[in-house]
């Protein structure tokens, strides 16, 4: 009878279905009493030889038969219905808050472990709410008064019955920190050979480069068997459970129809009497036997409990304490003050004292050499993390004064990560313009140089480009990223490596069509070559965290320094040093 506080909490929310469900169970539970009542007075009249108000009897009992058939049914749907609500809101409160926790959650948490939890997890939750919660308080509810009714007609069954109900309700109790540490390693467990999995599928081009198959195999072997040895550990506690259950409905049944079997023998019960306890006594440890059912049902729900809580409760990276949605009426201007940053963990700061502006409506340029932070700083704009000291503002304000969601929805991003997912072209870019016309799709893939590809494959922009764009180059994922971005339409674009993917050759022109198309746009530009970046009004060069130099491609050329040292280690032409 684990009840585990996240599981109450999720059962708080659909009280009245839950409710109906379980007086639902408990009319299906009186229907076999009163079966049991009508069967006990029938069979006495067929000791007695009285068949006179057999008919009736009989007629009744097929009648309540059919009642339960129509309750069982009405309480299965309510059932269903609740467990159906409790699912939905558990899934939309965990997927909004894993948006609000953002990519900084990932780094940390494994995809896997969190869709198996998302999963798997939330469906044992609606079993455990709608199927074991209704009957766990029936079982508390029923057979307290079965027995009361058994004290009017043969108290001396009472003897039998009590310490039987005692024993397999409150029996089992005594191992139910084994029972939940069991159910804890279990999940925990299967979270983890879920996110081996996960991984070791994405990964799968990489493992067969790497000649890493076999070994990946292996270890996913290794986990399977740990999955098998928790699995039957928690059986084996489960059982013993399911087992003393038993033990005690069987012993209880046994010892209230000798004693039924004794008064009749004695004289000191009708017939009516000794029936009426031999076939109560049998409902009396039904809702504990149906209890007994349902909790494999529900043993799932209170397994993963720990790790619903831990992910509902998980704390995103920054706050949104921000009440001013992020609505700029012209393209803003961002400015970098004083920005200082450490990742947790890491042993020296990832930017520091960064002070930079990108005017309005500009294009402004940040390159460095790996791990200068330039991403951190996209980040930081974006909220995944706060600066540990300074500030960033958009248009003057603050970026901490918005909130998360329209601060995001104001910057777009195309980063070198870019994601597709399993739908058509057009499904893709309409992510984020849902009313985009096919007009303005085609604008924006033109823009973005991928026009021509997309009216080449089979259905043209209905083709369904595969999981995560499987079925294209990266440098066309990359473009069709880009197109996404400009008809998300909003006021600031930033280009983080955007077009790493795609070859030199191409990228210089449509960087230079994207700026084109950005029009007034504020535009941020993240690139390790140069030639994406030569056009940009200004240009940040950021080097070991801080900014080495500010100015146009001429001047940081005639500067010399961090800048040249890129220009002349990318694949720089004469022309490009002597500009
Ligand atoms: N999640 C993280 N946890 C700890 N340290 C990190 C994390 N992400 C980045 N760093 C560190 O922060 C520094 C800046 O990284 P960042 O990714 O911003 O550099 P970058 O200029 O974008 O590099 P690249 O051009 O290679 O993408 C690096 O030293 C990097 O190792």
């Amino acid at each position: 009878m684990i009840v585990h506080p996240e599981l109450r909490r999720a059962a708080r929310h659909v009280r009245r279905p839950l409710l109906a469900a379980t007086l639902l169970q408990a009319a299906v539970t009186l229907t076999h009493l009163a079966q049991a009542a009508l069967l006990a007075v029938a069979l006495a009249d067929v000791a007695r030889g009285v068949t006179g108000r057999l008919p009736v009897l009989l007629g009744a009992v097929l009648a309540l038969v059919a009642a339960r058939a129509w309750l069982g049914h009405r309480q299965r749907r309510t059932a269903v219905r609740a467990g159906a609500a409790v699912r939905v809101r558990l899934r939309d409160e965990l997927l909004a808050h894993l948006g609000r926790l953002g990519p900084a959650h990932l780094t940390t948490a494994r995809a896997g472990a969190v869709r198996t939890t998302l999963v798997d997890g939330v469906e044992g939750v609606d079993a455990y709410v709608s199927r074991y919660l209704p009957q766990l308080l029936v079982t508390l509810a029923v057979p307290p008064l079965l027995l009361a009714a058994l004290a009017l007609v043969e108290p001396l069954a009472l003897l039998g019955l009590v310490p039987a109900l005692l024993l397999a309700l409150a029996g089992p109790r005594a191992w139910d920190r084994l029972l939940a540490r069991r159910g804890k390693e279990h999940w925990d467990t299967y979270e983890a050979l879920g996110a081996d999995y996960l991984e070791a599928l994405q990964g799968m081009p990489a493992l067969r480069a790497a000649g890493a198959v076999g070994r990946t195999r292996q270890r996913l072997e290794e986990r399977s068997s740990l999955l098998h040895r928790a699995t039957v550990a928690k059986l084996r506690v489960s059982l013993v459970d399911t087992g003393l259950t038993d033990l005690a409905v069987q012993g209880g049944t046994v010892a209230a129809a000798l004693l039924a079997c004794g008064s009749a023998v004695t004289g000191s019960t009708t017939a009516t009497g000794t029936y009426l306890v031999l076939l109560i006594a049998a409902e009396c440890f039904r809702p504990v036997r149906d209890l007994s059912r349902e909790w494999h049902a529900g043993y799932l729900g209170a397994s993963a409990a720990d790790g619903l809580a831990a992910l509902r409760t998980a704390r995103p990276a920054v706050a949104d304490t921000g009440t001013v949605p992020a609505r700029w009426s012209a393209p803003p201007e961002l400015r970098f003050e004083n920005v200082g940053f450490t990742y947790e963990g890491a042993g020296r700061p990832a930017l520091c004292g960064v002070s930079f502006t990108a005017e309005a409506g500009r294009t402004t340029a940040l390159v460095g050499p790996s791990g200068a932070g330039k991403s951190t700083l996209v980040a930081l704009l974006l909220r995944h993390h706060d600066p540990r000291t300074g500030r960033i503002t958009v248009a003057g304000r603050d970026v901490a004064d918005h909130t998360l969601d329209s601060l995001r929805r104001g910057i777009a991003v195309v980063s070198q990560h870019t994601h597709l997912f399993h739908d058509t072209v057009a499904g893709n870019l309409r992510l984020a313009a849902p009313d985009a016309t096919d007009a303005e799709l085609t604008r924006a893939a033109r823009t973005a140089g991928i026009h021509d590809e997309i009216t080449a494959l089979p259905d043209g922009y209905a083709t369904v480009v595969g999981e995560r764009g499987a079925t294209l180059s990266g440098g066309q994922r990359q473009r069709l990223a880009l197109a996404r971005a400009l008809l998300a339409d909003a006021p600031v674009l930033v280009l983080d490596e955007a077009t790493s993917a795609v070859d030199e050759r191409r990228e210089s022109g449509i960087v230079r069509e994207l700026l084109a198309a950005a029009g007034d746009r504020t535009v941020l530009v993240v690139a390790h070559r140069i030639a994406a970046v030569r056009d940009a009004d200004r240009i940040v060069v950021l080097d070991d965290g801080r900014v080495d130099a500010v100015g146009t491609h001429t001047a940081l050329v005639a500067a010399g320094g961090v800048y040249t040292d890129l220009v002349r280690a990318g694949h720089a032409h004469e022309g490009e040093l002597a500009a």
